[in-house]
């Protein structure tokens, strides 16, 4: 690679004026008395050497185009020292060099006046004797047709990559930019709206103590008003206009007019007025406090097609990953609301409290995509306790038709109570938009899911890997399906086939369908139901479930092996053996529940408590949110949970040990709880069609499948749970493929699970498990973390020996 470095840089620095020393210099005597006379003179950067290197590139050899040849042995160099594959690369020197050939031929014939240097003595051969067989013309168009060919059928994909990577590269640096911008913008944008909002604060004081002000005067004025005999009444102080505390019943007689002392205009300070700006908006109002309408967090957007869409697998196998054009685009994208709406219910809600006499001193809301959050504050001498009594009759007093209304009671850590109530012009969330944001683009998760949009209209995304396992319950029609379509094409859309495998159960036997055409990508085969692309069957199901504790048993033992304590660490330093997640994904769990029950629960109890380190995560929804289903074991290992819409406040308190997910709007309206969370939060699914689904599997199934095969190991049998004791009877049954394995790293005299994966195309967990067993027969030694391991058996004829003393 450094000679090839130097030739490139030496031809490059190639000068005419050096040719009358170099050609009377042989290379022997570049060494001599004479070469050191004529060294000073020489105007080639790499000196003597250098210029004695380019006079025989350009002149005796091919001129210029050896440049291409060049480039050719650099990349091979570059390869051997990333101890990569070099096919490619030999490929590419090839090309170089025919290409070198043709183009110094193609010059050769021209008579431009760079000609000589771009042909050398031999490229001006080349061009003569072809042109002395075929003619000028025909010498033209054979090297032109030379050219396009070889370019068209050995060239092309290395050309379109390089081009691909450059511009990849580009874009990656333009998007670091414009997220840095984005980045910059938006904490500009929170500093203004925190300003805007303590200015709003600061008005609603200042217009308190106005308030406040003037009523101490109006008493003031009405004390020393004297009495009238016949009008008693009039002695009553006049009410303040604007409080809660205004408790006088609705029958009372308006007090007679009484003669106030001119009312001294309210002077609103210069930093005031400008809180009148558009964000946050304010809704004046001539009862009870103004209601500040905080803007909602905007999303920066990002073009996902923008990163790098044609990858390469582990296996060379290229990738491309759909494209963002799959997905339908918003029909609207109008983000205005109905503020009226939202005075009337806020009215409405300060009516209900006053009745409670329950005093409010500031009212913020934040319009989500369905419901809008007001946050009540409420003066300090109310107590939290007494809002807590009243939450079931404030839900009932400002319960609508459509339901929806939800009371966060109190908002934590706030002496304030959030009311969430439905706005009268929904906007959708469709899926394409909440993937179109940095936040997603430029994520650094191991298994990113896009939740959906918070009230403040924020994208959540979460990593599936933290969480570790979810599960997702709601009554039927709610929203589940397009949640778990949701979350599978959150994964499709970032990871490739070779970072993570999906196993699907649908015992429904709809829902998944679609997923069939990932089979080549990223479903793993499990054996003994090779026709069972999606797992319908309950038995079966359980059996794939044993099949994953099994590989979550093998995980551990390579865990242990390499020296580290969980799938990041191994990946980071198993580069090249690098350990797929695995999602599992249950559609229907009362389902298998009702059939399967026990059988079930076990594995999916012990994946829940133990898989999280080796990568194995798990989703799985019901629409049975009872007990039995949804079992005290189960709901322990789950730390995050979805609720949709559900039936009672006990299907509720069922999944997420708290009411409220009976009150939700259902088509995607959903609570969602971690294990980092206090309370659940109010999130709306975005909506993707199966249309859509399908575009984006039809899409990945057409690609050329993956070259290596990942099977999952066989599950033991049903008799019995024995786990521990299936990984025992594994360990005396030997793969298919072991002796074939045995003769590889024999005769290679190298032992590495890649090398398994590579030429016998296995997937990477069965690759590891035959390694193992050339480890307990004796035909490697034991894996020292990232060190190679030894090859014992030196010799084919020991091996044979070996392998028959086996049977
Ligand atoms: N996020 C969403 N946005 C808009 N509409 C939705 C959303 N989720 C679901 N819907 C609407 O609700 C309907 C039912 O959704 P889905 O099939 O996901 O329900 P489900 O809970 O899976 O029901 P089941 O348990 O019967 O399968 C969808 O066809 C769609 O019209």
């Amino acid at each position: 690679m450094l000679a090839a470095l130097f030739c490139i840089a030496a031809v490059l620095g190639f000068h005419a004026g050096d040719e009358p020393y170099i050609v009377t210099l042989p290379w022997y005597e570049i060494f001599s008395s004479a070469a050191r006379a004529v060294a000073g003179t020489i105007h080639n950067p790499f000196g003597l050497f250098g210029a004695r290197v380019s006079v025989f590139f350009i002149r005796v050899l091919l001129g210029y185009p050896m440049l291409l040849p060049l480039a050719g042995f650099l990349v091979l160099g570059w390869r051997l020292f990333r101890t990569k594959p070099l096919d490619p690369a030999l490929l590419f020197l090839v090309y170089t060099l025919l290409m070198a050939l043709d183009l110094s031929a193609m010059f050769g014939l021209s008579a431009a006046p760079f000609a000589d240097v771009m042909s050398g003595t031999t490229g001006r051969m080349m061009a003569s004797f072809l042109s002395t067989i075929i003619g000028y013309p025909g010498a033209w168009a054979l090297t032109t047709v030379i050219g396009v060919l070889l370019t068209f059928y050995m060239g092309w994909e290395f050309i379109t990559d390089t081009i691909a990577r450059v511009s990849a590269f580009f874009a990656k640096a333009s998007a670091t930019v414009r997220m840095i911008r984005a980045e910059r913008t938006r904490k500009r944008r929170e500093k203004e709206e925190m300003q805007a909002r303590k200015k709003a604060e600061r008005m609603a004081v200042v217009l308190e103590k106005e308030r406040k002000k003037r009523e101490k005067k109006e008493q003031r004025a009405a004390k020393s008003t004297p009495p009238k005999p016949k009008a008693a009444a009039v002695e009553k102080p006049v009410k303040p206009p604007v409080s809660l505390r205004d408790e006088e019943p609705e029958s009372a007689p308006p007090p007679p007019p009484v003669k106030l002392p001119a009312i001294e205009p309210i002077v609103i300070p210069a930093e005031v007025e400008e809180i009148q700006a558009p964000e946050p908006a304010i809704v004046r109002s001539e009862e009870g406090p103004d209601m500040i309408i905080n803007p909602g967090v905007r999303e920066a957007e990002a073009d996902l097609d923008e990163r790098k869409l044609k990858v390469r697998t582990h296996d060379h196998v290229q990738y491309r990953f759909p494209s963002i054009d799959l997905l339908q685009r918003p029909k609207d994208e109008d983000e205005s609301y109905d503020e009226r709406h939202l005075a009337e219910t806020k009215d409405r809600l300060l009516e209900k409290l006053r009745i409670y006499k329950i005093e409010v001193i500031r009212i913020a809301t934040t319009v989500g995509p369905r419901v809008a959050l007001f946050e009540l504050e409420l003066a300090p001498e109310v107590k939290i306790s007494r809002i807590k009594s009243l939450e079931n009759d404030l839900a009932m007093a400002m319960a609508s038709s459509s339901g929806g209304i939800r009371i966060i009671a109190p908002i934590p850590g706030k002496n304030a109570i959030g009311v969430e109530i439905p706005i009268s012009k929904p906007r959708p969330v469709v899926m394409r938009s909440v993937l179109q944001v940095e936040k997603f683009k430029n994520n650094t998760m191991a298994l990113p899911i896009v939740l959906g949009k918070s009230i403040s209209n924020e994208v959540v995304v979460d990593d599936l890997a933290a969480m570790p396992h979810l599960l997702i319950a709601g009554a039927t029609g709610a929203g589940k399906s397009v949640a778990i379509n949701v979350l599978l094409t959150s994964l499709l859309y970032s990871k490739k086939p070779d970072e993570v495998k999906f196993v699907l159960i649908d015992p429904k036997r709809v829902e998944l369908k679609p997923y069939k055409l990932l089979k080549d990508h990223f479903l793993p085969k499990i054996p003994g139901m090779e026709e069972q692309i999606i797992v319908t069957d309950p038995q079966k199901a359980v059996s794939a479930l044993r099949s994953v504790v099994r590989e979550m048993e093998h995980r551990y033992e390579m865990l242990e092996k390499c020296g580290v304590r969980n799938i990041g660490e191994y990946n980071r330093k198993m580069k090249d053996e690098a350990m797929f997640y695995l999602v599992v994904v249950v559609d229907e769990l009362a389902d298998l529940m009702i059939t399967a029950g026990r059988e079930v629960e076990e594995p999916i109890t012990r994946l829940a408590q133990m898989a999280r380190a080796v990568g194995i995560h798990l989703i799985v929804a019901t629409q049975r949110p009872s007990v039995d289903v949804i079992t005290g074991i189960i709901k322990a290992n789950f730390p995050s949970r979805i609720a949709f819409q559900v039936a009672s406040k006990v299907d509720s308190r069922t999944i997420l040990d708290v009411s409220g997910a009976e009150q939700l709007l259902g088509s995607g309206d959903m609570l969602f709880q971690s294990a980092r969370m206090s309370k659940p939060e109010r999130i709306q699914c975005p909506f993707i069609s199966l249309t859509e689904v399908d575009a984006i599997t039809e899409f990945i199934g057409d690609q050329p499948p993956l070259k290596t095969e990942c099977i999952l190991p066989e599950p033991p049998s049903s008799n019995g749970n024995g786990f521990s004791s299936g990984l025992d009877q594994d360990r005396d049954r030997r793969d298919a493929m072991f002796e074939e394995a045995a003769r590889l790293v024999v005769l290679h005299q190298q032992a590495s699970v890649s090398l398994l994966q590579r030429r016998l195309r296995l997937g990477f967990s069965r690759a590891g498990r035959v390694m193992d067993q050339l480890e307990r027969n004796g035909i490697v030694s034991a894996g020292d973390g990232s060190k190679p391991r030894d090859v014992l058996v030196k010799n084919e004829d020991s091996l044979e020996l070996l392998l028959r003393n086996l049977d």
